[in-house]
């Protein structure tokens, strides 16, 4: 078949980005990946579909490779992408369902361009109902504009069965008018947004596709005066809000929640009302304002029971609610600007009203009394963190809407928080044991739920539009991410020995604050730095990486050293850069590894001029000072801690000294600890009958983590060295694994501690006492 060319069309929404196909460089964490599709029935257009952005440079890669060179491959663990016969890219109808919450939004994979024959027949074959047709006439239609056709964009042969695409540099991407893209991204995202919606729903994919198309039937027969066009539109909207809130993260939160509700109470309500009435109730229009307040009292309340009863609804209005209340959860620096926070939350705490809005389109108050009911399904609503992979039974739409009854919202099922108890009452506390990681208990009558968190809502397509909005740069914002943001260091409390009470501290210094901000005011406010000081090797760095993983805080590592160096001249935009991006993505932590490298004492001669500078931002960010306008979503100020390690904590400059406010020192293991890091050191390696790890820790007085791991390290090679000395090359590779799995017994430790001594000498730990005696603080 022949090859055909795309046509070029000039302008274009979606080409302008990036692509990584395109790139000659290296693909980037923000790159878009585009991904060119035609249609059979026009076969020489190519609309774009785009995937996403931030992605790590692998998953672009691992994309492309999983699309266009078309190998059946399970691509992060995500989505496994098939060859077809036909050589096309099929996405399983059950791959879509089981895409987590957050893949269309974050670094993993958002691949949605496909054909979904294979979706189509595989549903088909398990729903056979007319009903289920009329659900999936769209995505007929979908399907024809979803095929991948490497043939017409990469030139190979549509036959499809000769080689793999070629190569990626071949893409051309300038070919989309925006009619055609605005289509296209439309569809896709109804195909998207379905998945998000569902997902906000707790629902099964077929259930959620009945009641997407139910209501746009029902809309559309509806003698209701408001046309199918504006109820589309709202569900648009609802849709909308849903995706562009990232609401695969959001629907943790109440937003979700009480979309889905009104969404549901909107359709229920005009079923149930006769055309008159609805005349009569659509006549009244309250204020955007008042609708917001409403929305307002609802996301700050954490702990009253609601009953959200629409007795109006206007669509118009409702769309500029949704509008604002998307605004609110992706912006709300310009939100805050716009429509300042009510000063006085409604205090409820078992029932009594909220602030009654001055409109009747929406009465807060739990009402008792006829017309009302209790819902249980609606439980499997409440998407609150604790509750995510609630399995609740599925919301039945169709009965829903068949009542004349508002459905009352269960407790708990917009906040996720039942009780009015402050958080003075019920403090979690962290415990450490020398046997377990430190663990935050939360008591029975606290809130469960942490606290919405900026960073959840605000993913990668809000975040560029945060960034500009603070003013960030956007180079240095995208080296930070690569260089400094670590997602997961994947080091636990468990893997680290002894410092049972740094971590303790750590834990209840850096997890708490995050966890309720609104305690950690005043006086308790947290600490605005923690200086982890100790002879090298002793675990500071590991430290630091446990609080990254166990404490869900963003995790910005940073070498003071690279500060003062690598970006010379811009060093002081970098501070800022990293703090304003820390306070977007609270609670964060910023790690500053050798932090004596950027703030030793003034005048001394290692302070250069750059060094004086980054000294200088740093103080001011640490004071916050410099800080941006962000407030989290729940108007408090957003957490970042700087956790700061240094081995010469002598060199530090008073007024840093000062802003780390908590000092503490992480020294050698003591006897136990020392056992304990000779246990992690050798949990995968036999150990011979002889051995007495307590022995061999009796004889490591002194030494730090790192030489115990040496230590180990050398007991385990000496055996591997004797098989070895007198062998061969050829010999050696005639070895067979198990002839070198030999067992370290007692002498492969006395040898090796023959051989490795402790790298800190008694004054060296003197020194460190002294400071500690002077300024420590822990
Ligand atoms: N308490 C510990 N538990 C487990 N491993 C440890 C511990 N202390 C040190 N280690 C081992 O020593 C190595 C070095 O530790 P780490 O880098 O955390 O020390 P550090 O105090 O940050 O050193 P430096 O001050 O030189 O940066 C680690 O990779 C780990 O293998």
């Amino acid at each position: 078949m022949a090859t055909h060319a795309p046509t070029t069309h000039t302008k274009t929404t979606i080409t302008r980005t990036r692509t990584a196909m395109q790139s000659n460089g290296p693909a980037t964490a923000t790159d878009t990946l585009v991904i060119y599709v035609a249609t059979e029935d026009a076969p020489s257009k190519v609309h774009a579909i785009l995937v996403h952005v931030c992605m790590t440079p692998q998953d672009v890669s691992d994309t492309i490779l999983a699309c266009f060179g078309v190998q059946a491959r399970d691509t992060h663990r995500v989505l496994r992408l098939t060859r077809s016969s036909n050589d096309k890219i099929v996405i399983p109808v059950a791959a879509l369902t089981l895409l987590p919450p957050n893949t269309l939004d974050t670094p993993y994979l958002a691949v949605i361009a496909a054909s979904v024959d294979a979706a189509l027949a595989e549903s088909r074959a398990k729903d056979r109902s007319d009903e289920f047709e009329t659900v999936y006439e769209e995505i007929e239609g979908l399907k024809r504009q979803l095929r991948f056709v490497k043939k017409h964009v990469a030139g190979s042969d549509a036959s499809g069965a000769g080689t793999p695409a070629a190569p990626v540099t071949s893409f051309r991407g300038e070919m989309l008018s925006d009619e055609e893209a605005g289509e296209l991204v439309s569809n896709l995202e109804m195909i998207g947004l379905e998945m998000g919606f569902m997902r906000a729903l707790q629902i099964d994919t077929t259930v959620f596709r009945r009641f997407l198309f139910g209501i746009k039937d029902a809309f559309d027969k509806s003698p209701a005066p408001v046309d199918f066009f504006q109820s589309y539109q709202m569900t648009n909207a609802v849709i909308h809000l849903l995706k562009s809130a990232n609401s695969m993260m959001a629907y943790g939160s109440p937003i979700g929640n009480l979309v889905n509700l009104l969404t549901i109470l909107t359709y229920g309500l005009r079923k149930s009302l006769s055309e008159s009435e609805q005349k009569s109730k659509l006549a009244v229009k309250p204020s955007a304002k008042d609708q917001l307040d409403i929305l307002l009292s609802l996301f700050n309340d954490p702990a009253t029971n609601f009953l959200i009863q629409l007795d109006d609804m206007d669509f118009k209005e409702f769309k500029e609610t949704l509008k604002r209340v998307l605004l609110m959860l992706t912006s709300p620096r310009s939100f805050l600007a716009d429509m300042p926070l009510p000063k006085s939350k409604p205090t409820n705490g078992n029932g009594a009203k909220l602030q009654k809005p001055t409109s009747s389109w929406i009465s807060i108050a739990p009402k008792s009394g006829a017309g009302i009911k209790r819902r249980g399904s609606l439980d499997g609503l409440n998407l609150s963190k604790s509750k995510q992979i609630s399995t609740g039974a599925p919301v039945d739409f169709k009965k829903s809407f068949a009542t004349t009854e508002p459905v009352v919202v269960p407790p708990r099922a917009v906040s996720g928080k039942e009780n009015t108890k402050g958080p003075e009452q019920s403090v979690p506390t962290v415990a450490v044991s020398k046997d377990s990681p430190p663990t935050v208990a939360v008591s029975k009558d606290s809130p469960q739920d942490v606290p919405l968190r900026e960073d959840k809502v605000l993913r990668e397509r809000n975040l560029a539009r945060i960034y500009e909005q603070e003013g960030v740069d956007k180079e240095l914002a995208t080296l930070i991410r690569q260089d400094m943001l670590e997602l997961n260091p994947n080091v636990r409390w468990t893997d680290i020995a002894g410092n049972e009470a740094a971590k303790t501290l750590l834990a209840e210094a850096l997890v708490l604050p995050a966890i309720m901000p609104e305690f950690f005011k005043g006086i308790r406010r947290p600490w605005r730095g923690i200086l982890m000081t100790g002879p090298p090797g002793t675990g500071k760095t590991m430290l630091a990486k446990a609080v990254a993983t166990e404490c869900g805080t963003t995790f910005f590592n940073v070498s003071a050293s690279t500060l003062a160096s690598k970006w010379r001249g811009e060093s002081e935009k970098l501070v800022r850069t990293l703090f304003t991006m820390a306070r977007i993505h609270a609670p964060s932590t910023i790690f500053i590894d050798e932090v004596d490298s950027v703030s030793s004492a003034r005048g001394s001669s290692s302070e250069s001029e750059a060094t004086r500078r980054v000294k200088s931002e740093l103080l001011i960010q640490m004071d916050g000072a410099g800080g941006s306008t962000t407030k989290m979503v729940n108007g408090g100020e957003p957490v970042v801690m700087v956790l700061a390690a240094t081995n010469l904590p002598w060199l530090l400059d008073e007024a840093m000294r000062r802003r780390l406010e908590k000092r503490i020192y992480i020294g050698p293991p003591d006897l136990f600890g020392r056992e304990q890091m000779l246990k992690l050191c050798v949990k995968d390696i036999v150990l011979a009958e002889n051995v007495d790890l307590e022995v061999v820790a009796r004889k490591t007085e002194g030494f730090s983590g790192s030489d115990i791991t040496t230590l180990c390290r050398d007991a385990a090679m000496m055996k591997l060295r004797e098989k070895m000395r007198n062998l061969k090359p050829s010999e050696m590779h005639a070895l067979k694994p198990e002839e070198l799995d030999v067992p370290i017994d007692m002498k492969d430790f006395e040898d090796a501690l023959a051989r490795v001594q402790s790298s800190l000498s008694g004054a060296d730990v003197e020194r460190y006492d002294q400071w500690l005696a002077d300024y420590g603080s822990a």
